[in-house]
């Protein structure tokens, strides 16, 4: 008789391989439906399971950890950001948390760019215009966008994701600048033709595109603050892939209906899946091009964040070190 297998409980449905392999591997309860959970199933679940493997929308904070029973010793999260869990009191009763780490870098990154793109060249408002067979024909003045050769592009967070943006946009030929906690190594820096700003503020000065790449942490809630996003420049553009709660989303929104900001694309939101109804209003004047948190949704996607969570289930189960831990001290 082998080793009894640990039961793992997914939250929501995955793609069939990776649940196809997680029921030969484990005793797995998979969600087919696809249901979001309560908070009561989920503690619930906590309650029973040796592993949880929940996603971006399941709220594991302090008090449902509290809950968890004796026999959680894992949450493998399925995705990269955690901020949706509380890994500090996860960590204090001894629950180690794994991500998805780097398996989704290209697919956000291809995202980044394609909101890049969609704003400036109207991408969104001209393909409603094409569909809706009232199109009056070419003419030199029509439709006019802006072109993002050349310009200032801003990343902020110059982690895997932030990299593979700034190597995409300098093929379309725009100038590359960061700003990070730490620098960039000189070689890194010089292969990106990237350059470092300390200072935030003065970066969001002098950038015609602002691109978010930074994990959602205490220390990054409204980093992009009111006074912050007033420093950018009438003509800029910003562009946030990264999580909601980054952007001070009202403030953005005055400033976009003002026109102190040219305009946005957004893949995610301050108060997700409930999008602010002006925003949608500014998706309609073709200000903004708003996309429901599609990032990382690719299926190739989709099958290594389930290879990757299931490497780390039996890393930790065969009693190693899983690859993708995330430290309290990282959030
Ligand atoms: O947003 C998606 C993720 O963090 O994996």
């Amino acid at each position: 008789m082998g080793k009894k297998k640990p039961l793992v409980i997914v939250t929501r449905k995955l793609p069939d391989v990776v649940e196809t392999r997680m029921r030969e591997l484990f005793d797995a309860r998979l969600n087919e439906d696809d249901r979001p959970m309560s908070q009561a199933d989920l503690v619930a679940a906590l309650q029973t399971a040796d592993v949880l493997v929940p996603t971006i929308t399941d709220r594991i904070d302090a008090a449902v950890i509290a809950q968890a029973g004796p026999d959680l010793r894992l949450i493998a999260n399925f995705g990269t950001g955690v901020d949706h869990i509380d890994v500090e009191a996860a960590s204090a009763r001894n629950i180690t948390v794994t991500n998805t780490l780097g398996v989704l870098t290209e697919d956000t990154a291809d995202m980044t760019m394609a909101l890049m793109l969609a704003v400036p060249r109207r991408l969104v408002e001209g393909a409603k215009v094409a569909a809706s067979g009232s199109w009056p024909g070419w003419s030199p003045t029509w439709m006019l966008g802006n072109r993002i050769a050349g310009k200032r592009l801003g990343i902020i967070g110059m982690g895997r994701i932030g990299q593979a943006v700034a190597r995409r946009a300098k093929a379309f030929g725009m100038s590359i600048h960061y700003h990070n906690r730490r620098r960039l190594s000189a070689t890194v820096e010089d292969g990106l033709e990237a350059t470092y700003w300390e200072s935030l503020d003065q970066m969001l000065a002098r950038m015609d595109v602002v691109s978010v790449h930074c994990p959602r942490t205490p220390a990054t809630y409204h980093l992009l603050s009111a006074r912050r996003l007033k420093l950018m420049r009438a003509g800029a553009y910003l562009v946030n892939t990264a999580r909601g709660e980054i952007v001070d989303e009202a403030t953005l929104i005055k400033l976009i209906e003002s026109g102190a900001i040219a305009g946005a694309g957004l893949d995610v939101f301050e108060h997700e899946p409930a999008i602010n109804p002006k925003l949608r209003k500014l998706a309609d004047a073709g200000k903004v091009v708003l996309l429901p948190h599609m990032g990382s949704a690719t299926l190739e996607g989709r099958i290594d964040m389930g290879e990757k969570v299931i490497v780390n289930i039996r890393n930790f189960m065969d009693g190693h070190r899983p690859p993708d831990r995330v430290l309290p001290t990282a959030v």
